[in-house]
């Protein structure tokens, strides 16, 4: 399953100083000439910002950014920036999460950038996932699952994340994401989110196909199989969290 060590003794606590460490030692696996994912939430933002000074400070890479918030944070720090189709290939992708269960089994989406994070995700030789340690759960489902879906048939599209997570024992609310101004809140793919409040998802790897199966679901925010390693900043430090599984 997992290793976890703690090279760090650092004890400041503030959430965006935990945030802010957790992308420090994962910055550490950066050297020039790496192209980067960059991802999207507050944790996220530390890291291009400390990215952004590092950058000034003459590290030469170039930044594949998850959503428009986080290529407008970098742009304004002068990193480098490119699209994931002028440099498909990746060498780190580093994210935050939303929960962090064993084996790196994640929950994402919960800044409703999911599928551009999975896509660029996937695109990287290495996913490095920052956090601060109230993200570890035992069991995924505490933060609630965020789903794409597409806006056409909407109706049709929960009727069926109803039925095939009914079929896995799992039930609950599903909340349509609001939008800042009203309505649907609207993802950058011009999709919504669904936020499924399932409670606890012991088989993941169930629900995952049975999502990714309905027509109308554009991605869900299970990440499984995916991470290679967790840097989690804690009052103590931060705790390297690891996985068996080795990619690439
Ligand atoms: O998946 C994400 C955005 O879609 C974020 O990584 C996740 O929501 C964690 O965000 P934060 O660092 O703000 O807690």
């Amino acid at each position: 399953m997992s290793a976890t060590e703690t090279p760090s003794n650092d004890t400041t606590s503030s959430p965006a100083a935990l945030k802010r460490l957790a992308a420090l030692e994962a910055l550490k696996e950066v050297r020039s000439g790496m192209k980067l994912g960059l991802g999207t939430g507050s944790t996220a933002i530390e890291l291009v910002r400390a990215l952004g000074e590092m950058v000034a400070g003459g590290l030469d890479v170039v930044g594949v950014p998850t959503s428009e918030r986080t290529a407008e944070l970098a742009r304004s720090l002068s990193i480098p920036l490119s699209t994931l189709d002028e440099t498909p290939e990746l060498d780190i992708a580093i994210d935050g999460a939303d929960e962090i269960g064993p084996d790196l089994a994640l929950v994402k989406g919960g800044g409703g950038a999911l599928l551009r994070e999975k896509i660029t995700a996937s695109a990287a030789r290495r996913f490095v996932v920052i956090a601060d340690e109230t993200k570890m759960v035992d069991c995924l489902g505490r933060f609630p699952l965020p789903i794409e879906v597409v806006p056409f048939g909407l109706t049709v599209t929960l009727r069926q994340i109803r039925e095939v997570a009914g079929a896995l024992g799992l039930t609950g609310n599903l909340e349509m994401r609001a939008g800042a101004g009203g309505g649907h809140y609207v993802t950058d793919g011009g999709h919504f989110i669904v936020d499924a409040h399932f409670g606890r998802i012991p088989r993941p790897g169930e629900l995952g196909p049975a999502l990714a199966a309905v027509p109308g679901v554009v991605e869900h925010g299970l990440f499984l199989g995916m991470a290679d390693i967790a840097y989690v900043a804690g009052s103590t430090g931060v705790q390297i969290v690891r996985t068996s599984r080795a990619r690439g």
